[in-house]
């Protein structure tokens, strides 16, 4: 394959979006040396919104429509994107090139006076806007008080540490990032918080008419974490996912390619909670996906999800 000649990366600003279009820079530059890989910043809808939560805003696309934008336009050729801020299905002449390796896919519990979850005394204050970590949050610690809480990774720490919160709950991965890891106090196991479907994982987006990137995209895919977020995306599709759904999916591979997938689906005031898992090969991603989705339907996760959509 002929190296290209020049690509251009689209990038939300945030600086944990920048650190991850940086990123894939260095790996496209270390695969072609003699290729011109630059950044573009761009600022979405999702960024500038802020005063109301995510699920009442329209959700994930609006992170992401002005890049893709600026992909039909051909002023970038792919854009990075956390892939837990894609929507389950993309717009039509869109697709994913490639998915990177996974990093930290758990949430983190940030607090400069407590030390985990257990430790918050009745009544404290716990950011999210996540309407996932709330569900779980107040179906194991009723008890406490969650609170929404938006703006970009530093935003959130600055109102943590401004007093606004006793605990703020952030994906693990992006404190990891931007070399914040020492602010998490502890990372929050599968059983007290099941992560969103892709946590932790890149994903590569491109106008689907560029076949010609493909190839040279291929060698930034991970096989097996792009196993475990097909699994994972193919269930929270299956249940019409998006942040208007308090809806989890995490999913592990072992050496020998098997895949075993957990989701989860509550209502977002703790009163109810419906789990499942399955196993399958790797191959069989995506009918594992809808598989754990079928068992969460026959328990009743359809009904619950219209009725948290109609109250919301
Ligand atoms: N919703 C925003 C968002 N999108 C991706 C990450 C973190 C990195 C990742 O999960 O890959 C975050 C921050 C958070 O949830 O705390």
């Amino acid at each position: 394959m002929k190296s290209p000649k020049s690509l251009v990366i689209a990038s939300r600003e945030s600086p944990l979006a920048m650190w991850q279009a940086r990123h894939v820079q260095a790996q496209l530059q270390t695969l072609y040396p003699d290729c011109a890989v630059s950044i573009l910043g761009m600022s979405t809808q999702g960024d500038r919104i802020l005063d109301k939560t995510l699920s009442k805003i329209g959700g994930k696309g609006l992170f992401i429509k002005e890049l893709e934008q600026a992909l039909q336009d051909s002023r970038a050729d792919l854009a990075v994107h956390s892939i837990k801020d894609v929507p389950m299905v993309l717009p039509e002449g869109f697709a994913l090139a490639a998915i990177g390796e996974r990093a930290n896919p758990f949430d983190a519990f940030v607090s400069n006076d407590y030390s985990d979850l257990s430790a918050l005394p009745a009544g404290a204050v716990v950011g999210t806007s996540s309407l996932r970590r709330e569900a779980q949050i107040r179906a194991r610690f009723p008890h406490l008080t969650v609170r929404p809480l938006r703006g970009n990774v530093q935003t959130r720490l600055a109102k943590l540490d401004a007093g606004e919160y006793a605990a703020v709950i952030l994906a693990a991965a992006g404190l990891e990032r931007l070399e914040l890891h020492g602010r998490i106090r502890a990372v929050l196991s599968p059983a007290d918080s099941l992560p969103a479907a892709g946590q932790g994982a890149l994903g590569i987006e491109i106008a689907a008419h560029r076949t010609d990137l493909i190839e040279v995209l291929l060698p930034l895919n991970h096989a097996q974490t792009a196993a475990c977020i097909t699994a994972e995306r193919a269930l929270a599709r299956a249940l019409g996912g998006s942040c208007q759904v308090p809806l989890a999916a995490y999913c592990t591979g072992d050496e020998q390619g098997v895949l075993t997938l957990h989701g989860l689906v509550a209502h977002p005031d703790g009163s109810h909670t419906l789990t499942a898992s399955a196993q399958a090969p790797a191959p069989y991603a995506d009918a594992l996906g809808r598989a754990v989705a079928k068992k969460l339907a026959d328990d009743g996760a359809v009904e619950l999800i219209e009725a948290v959509l109609a109250e919301n």
